[in-house]
């Protein structure tokens, strides 16, 4: 069995009378990239500040890297955050700021330099390296950021809504990255808006609502969750005019396709495909809400 470097039992925080975390349970194997999806409010930053060590729960059991979250400092050694780092030193300049965290991490001048570098460059940032902060771009700040959080790999890595921002090309380099130190072992715990990202990204994702995991799998047990195929139909500028999932007998898809061609525009036309991970969340975040509200 593999270990888990997160696990999380019967979770609770409330904030006055708002249970926002009530009674999570989640275990996220070493070296696996796990993402937590929920709508906005579920409280996906709150559990990264609990797993960091930032908020104290209300009870539960929590475990990070081995140790109870009660044991801070030995956390704190075993992590990285986004975020951590926000107080960019504006007058210095991108090179000196990672520089200079990689000095603090206990990094030797030389190493430090080269982290640097190498960070720049992933983040496409090697040609502004000798700007200061002050003159970046929200889009550039944000890759700083993200840069500072691994000038020094620690065993876990989270990361809270780590793309909110990026251009697509940054986002596919920051993907790309997060691979890469998953397959060097690096357990990334990661929340995300982005339910593509979820699904490109993620070994395993949960989805939390209501306060609790409404659900939790691979992004296809996810989807197969939620049943068989979904029948588009698309005008002909390809705008969707209706989308029904058909479940997944082949009987089922046919008779929606049959209701569908009756209605259907003239030059319009049918498409089947398996649900997208928008479908997984809309359905699993609507049936919670609709079940607190009875
Ligand atoms: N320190 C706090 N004091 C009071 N309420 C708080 C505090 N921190 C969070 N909350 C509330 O807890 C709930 C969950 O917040 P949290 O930021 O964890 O959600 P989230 O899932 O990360 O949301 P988003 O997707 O919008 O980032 C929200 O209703 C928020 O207002």
């Amino acid at each position: 069995m593999m270990t888990a470097a997160i696990e999380m039992k019967g979770l609770r925080k409330a904030f006055g009378q708002h249970n926002v975390l009530d009674g999570i349970d989640l275990s996220v194997p070493a070296g696996s990239i796990f993402a937590l999806l929920g709508p906005n409010g579920a409280g996906k930053t709150t559990i990264i500040n609990i797993l960091s060590t930032l908020v104290t729960p209300d009870s539960g059991s929590v475990r990070v890297a081995g140790h109870d979250i009660t044991e801070k400092e030995s956390v704190k050694r075993s992590i990285s955050l986004t975020g951590q780092f926000a107080a960019v030193d504006e007058v210095l300049t991108a090179e000196e700021n990672l520089r200079m965290i990689g000095r603090l991490s206990g990094l030797t001048k030389a190493e430090a330099r080269i982290r640097a570098a190498e960070l720049l460059e992933i983040f496409d940032l090697t040609a502004s390296a000798r700007k200061r902060v002050k003159t970046f771009s929200g889009g550039m700040r944000r890759r700083l950021d993200l840069a500072l959080s691994l000038v020094v790999n620690r065993p876990i890595l989270f990361l809270d809504e780590p793309t909110t921002g990026l251009d697509a090309q940054s986002r596919r380099a920051l993907w790309d990255h997060i691979r890469q130190l998953a397959r060097n072992g690096v357990t990334v715990f990661l929340t995300t808006q982005y339910l593509e990202e979820a699904d490109q990204l993620a070994d395993a994702i949960a989805v939390i609502a209501g306060g609790r995991v409404v659900a939790e799998g691979t992004a296809d047990q996810l989807k197969s969750r939620i049943g068989g195929e979904v029948v588009e139909l698309r005008d002909q500028q390809d705008e969707i005019i209706r989308e029904i999932p058909a479940g997944s007998s082949i009987r089922e898809v046919k008779k929606t396709i049959d209701e569908l061609v009756l209605t259907a525009p003239e030059g319009s036309r049918i498409n089947i495909r398996r649900p997208s991970m928008e479908d997984v969340f809309v359905a699993l975040t609507t049936q919670e809400r609709e079940e607190s509200a009875i």
